[in-house]
C-alpha cells in the first residue's frame, strides 16, 4: 500500500523507483584505436556516455542510473554528465558516478555496491551500446517485471559461425565444429536482473576464476534461467573503428527522421 502524501492529503503518494541502470563506462576502447576512454568519444558531437544515459533515462520505470567511470577520470565525468542534461520525459532519473575497475565484471561489481536497499530490478547497459532504443530497453524491463529474473536482448546471427583450435601463431586455424546457427543469438545490451540474483552471480563471479563477457553469463553459472527478448539491430556495439562510422550514420538519419 502507498503511504499518504502528508497529513489531510489521501492521495497515494509515488510508488518509490525501484529500478536502476549501471552503466559500465570505464573501458579504454584499445579496439576503437587511440584516443580518450572509448565512453567519452564523440558520436554526433556528443559523448557517447551522454547516449547511453540517455537512452536509459527515457525508460519510465528507472529512477536510477549509476555511471561506472573510468578510475581516473570520474570526477571528469560527473562534470560532463552535469553538462549534458537528461532529455524531459516528465520524470527525472538520479544519476551517479563511481570509478571503475580492471575490467568490465569489475566495473558492474562496483556499480552494484552502490545501489540503495530498495532497488529490485537492475539493468547493466554498455556506454558503449550508445544507440539502443527504447523499445529494447522496455522490452527487457517488462520481462523482468513479468517474473523472468534475468533477460537479454538478442538478435539472429547473419553470419555463419564456426567453432576453431586457436593456434595463435598465425598459421590457419583448424575448424572444429559449425554450431547451427538458427539455435545462436547475438547477446546485447541492456541486461535486466531480479537485483538479488545479480548480485549473488557477481558475489560467485570471481571465485569461478576466468570472467564472463556478460552479467548473463554468470546467472547462468548459477544455473538459474536466463531468457532472450528481441533485441535491436541499432544496439549494436561500439568496438571497431568501422562501428563509429555506422553509429554516426545511423544517428545522422535518426536526426533527420526526428528533426532534432
Ligand atoms: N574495465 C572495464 C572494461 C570495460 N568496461 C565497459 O564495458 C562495456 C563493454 O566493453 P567493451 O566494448 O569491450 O569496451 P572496452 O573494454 O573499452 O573495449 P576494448 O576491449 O576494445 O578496450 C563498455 O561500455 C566499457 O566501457 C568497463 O566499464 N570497465
Ligand atoms: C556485454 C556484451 O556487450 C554482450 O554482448 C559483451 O559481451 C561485452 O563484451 P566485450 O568483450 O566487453 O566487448
Amino acid at each position: 500500500m502507498s503511504e499518504p502524501l502528508s497529513d489531510g492529503d489521501d492521495r497515494p503518494a509515488p510508488r518509490p523507483a525501484r529500478t536502476a541502470v549501471v552503466i559500465p563506462a570505464a573501458g579504454r576502447g584499445v579496439r576503437l584505436g587511440p584516443g580518450a576512454p572509448k565512453a567519452l568519444r564523440a558520436l554526433g558531437g556528443t559523448p557517447m556516455l551522454v547516449h547511453a544515459v540517455r537512452a536509459m533515462a527515457r525508460a519510465r520505470d528507472v529512477g536510477l542510473i549509476v555511471v561506472v567511470a573510468p578510475p581516473e577520470g570520474a570526477t571528469d565525468v560527473r562534470h560532463l554528465l552535469d553538462a549534458h542534461p537528461l532529455p524531459s520525459t516528465g520524470h527525472t532519473a538520479d544519476v551517479v558516478v563511481v570509478p571503475g575497475g580492471a575490467t568490465r565484471q569489475d566495473s558492474v561489481r562496483l556499480g552494484l555496491a552502490v545501489l540503495p536497499e530498495e532497488i529490485e530490478v537492475v539493468l547493466v547497459h554498455d556506454a558503449a551500446r550508445p544507440l539502443v532504443p527504447a523499445e529494447t530497453v522496455d522490452a527487457v524491463i517488462a520481462a523482468v517485471r513479468a517474473g523472468a529474473p534475468a533477460v537479454v536482448p538478442a538478435v539472429p546471427l547473419t553470419d555463419t559461425v564456426k567453432q576453431v583450435d586457436p593456434r595463435g601463431d598465425g598459421t590457419p586455424e583448424p575448424v572444429t565444429g559449425t554450431p547451427e546457427r538458427a539455435l545462436l543469438r547475438a547477446v546485447q545490451t541492456p541486461q535486466g536482473f531480479d537485483r538479488a540474483l545479480l548480485a549473488e552471480a557477481h558475489a560467485a563471479g570471481p571465485a569461478e576464476g576466468e570472467g564472463a563477457t556478460d552479467d548473463a553469463g554468470l546467472v547462468e553459472r548459477l544455473g538459474r534461467p536466463v531468457v532472450v527478448v528481441p533485441g535491436h539491430e541499432e544496439a549494436f556495439k561500439v568496438t571497431r573503428p568501422l562501428d563509429l562510422l555506422l553509429a554516426e550514420a545511423v544517428l545522422t538519419r535518426r536526426r533527420a527522421k526526428d528533426g532534432f
